[in-house]
């Protein structure tokens, strides 16, 4: 199939590249230049395991990216992966998404034959009939399942392993409201379903594709969120709630994963639709206590840490590490990071920061210009009163005789990653 993508970002990136792999023909169309040269350089403009060579290996054959978005009427099907952030009140943001679809409409307005565009950015039920298709309807001046089919295809990759994920999903949501639409997502799809035997389609409609997302999010955002409040309490009752979790693990119905507590979840989705969740069902009258909950619990974790710390060490005037900036390992994404806020934190109390971490440095610089960036582990602890670990990176794991570079031994793991040694005053955050 000839496949457009608008938007190549984390999620339109990866995909593109993705769909080029299982053998389509397709075109990433981004309105930044230097994410175009990038990939049509072979190379990929974000940080994700697996996915420079995808790029490499496609990029002047299969794959190829453009500004324009008139190259999508060479296609059958076009992907929208633009970003919906949140706005102040935790409301998604819809300007991005609605001119890029009206980039697409007014490209469509120029295409004979069927078309289907698919909604593969996180949107609110509801919002797809309200603001997505009357604005492809205007611009294309066609009409929404004539012209063109709408349908929703919410993507459940995870960043770090997001070529993994999409290569091999757990389920693909298809949501549509007419039977061509769903025709074509299987023809678009077909490839990775030939190569997962037996993986999950889910036929459904596109209000309900939209909420499986949001869904899927918020119930791994709590499912931490639960683990965080038990690990909490287990800290103050002398437990290892790490223990207490493999035990529970094993109960199917629970499962062991997602059960790893401490600082809590950040990144680009979690927070931003946890919000927009609370914030939809605000908009029609119910008041969402139990999402309140999972993200007060979340927002507690990195204060809790510093609180630690803070029962060991001066935090004013002292020289602090922190060991990871990105919202987990694997990414040089720091959106939604629990470094941020425990950042934010040490600089109000006064310390003086030494940060580093393997790829995400760069994006933490342009957030606070002012700290010290490193360039390894052992210089950011070089020295150092206090660090907090706030990213699962495996090269903190093997530290050792880095700690006793330390000026104060005291470390205060958010992430269950360092190895406690004789010397070293340890506190894990939730164990
Ligand atoms: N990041 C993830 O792992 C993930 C996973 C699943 C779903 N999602 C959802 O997918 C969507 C995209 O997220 P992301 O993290 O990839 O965002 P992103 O910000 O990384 O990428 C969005 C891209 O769209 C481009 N863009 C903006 N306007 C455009 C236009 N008019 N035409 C063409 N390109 C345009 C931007 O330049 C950018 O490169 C969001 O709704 C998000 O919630 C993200
Ligand atoms: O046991 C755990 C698992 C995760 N986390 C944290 O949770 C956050 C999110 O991690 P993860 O879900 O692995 O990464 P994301 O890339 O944010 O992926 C989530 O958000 C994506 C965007 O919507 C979805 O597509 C994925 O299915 C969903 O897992 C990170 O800060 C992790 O450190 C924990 O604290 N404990």
């Amino acid at each position: 199939m000839n496949v457009s993508v608008v938007g190549s970002g984390y999620v339109g990136t990866t995909v593109a590249a993705c769909l080029a792999d299982l053998g389509h023909d397709v075109v990433a169309i981004d309105i930044d230049q230097e994410i175009v040269d990038t990939v049509n350089a072979g190379e990929t403009p974000i940080h994700e395991p697996g996915l420079p060579e995808l790029v490499e290996t496609h990029a002047g054959g299969r794959l190829r990216a453009t500004t324009e978005h008139d190259a999508l009427t060479d296609t059958d099907v076009t992907i929208l992966a633009m970003q919906t952030p949140s706005r102040e009140d935790g409301s998604i943001d819809l300007s991005v998404l609605k001119a890029g679809t009206r980039d697409t409409g007014e490209a469509l307005a120029e295409k004979d034959g069927y078309h289907l565009v698919v909604v593969k950015s996180t949107v609110i039920p509801g919002m797809i009939e309200a603001e997505i298709e009357p604005v492809l309807e205007e611009a294309s001046g066609k009409t929404a399942g004539e012209g063109f089919g709408v349908a929703v295809n919410p993507e459940f990759q995870s960043q770090g392993s997001a070529v993994e994920d999409f290569m091999q999903p757990d389920k693909l949501v298809f949501g549509a409201e007419d039977e061509r639409a769903f025709g074509a997502l299987h023809e678009l799809y077909n490839p990775l379903v030939e190569a997962n035997d037996g993986v999950p389609v889910v036929e459904t409609g596109q209000r309900e594709a939209a909420m499986v997302k949001y869904a899927n999010n918020v119930f791994l955002a709590g499912k931490i969120s639960l683990i965080n409040e038990l690990g909490n309490i287990c800290k103050e009752f002398d437990v290892d709630s790490y223990e207490v979790a493999d035990a529970i693990g094993l109960d199917e119905r629970i499962s062991e994963r997602f059960l790893r507590s401490g600082v809590g979840w950040g990144g680009s989705c979690f927070p931003k639709d946890t919000d927009a969740l609370r914030a939809a069902a605000r908009s029609v009258d119910y008041e969402p206590q139990l999402l309140d909950a999972v993200v007060g619990v979340n927002d507690n974790q990195p204060r809790r840490m510093l609180d630690l710390l803070a029962q060991h060490v001066d935090l004013a005037g002292n020289r602090i590490a922190v060991l990871g900036l990105a919202f987990k390992p694997g990414t040089d994404d720091i959106r939604g990071s629990r470094a941020t806020v425990a950042i934010d934190g040490l600089l109000e109390r006064g310390a003086d920061v030494a940060a580093y971490d393997p790829v995400a440095a760069d994006a933490m610089a342009e957030k606070f210009p002012d700290v010290e960036y490193v360039e390894s582990a052992a210089a950011a602890l070089d020295g150092s009163n206090g660090a907090l670990v706030l990213t699962d990176w495996d090269e903190f794991g093997a530290l050792d005789d880095e700690f006793e570079t330390m000026a104060d031994q005291v470390v205060v793991d958010g992430r269950r990653i360092v190895d406690p040694r004789e010397g070293m005053t340890y506190e894990g955050l939730t164990w």
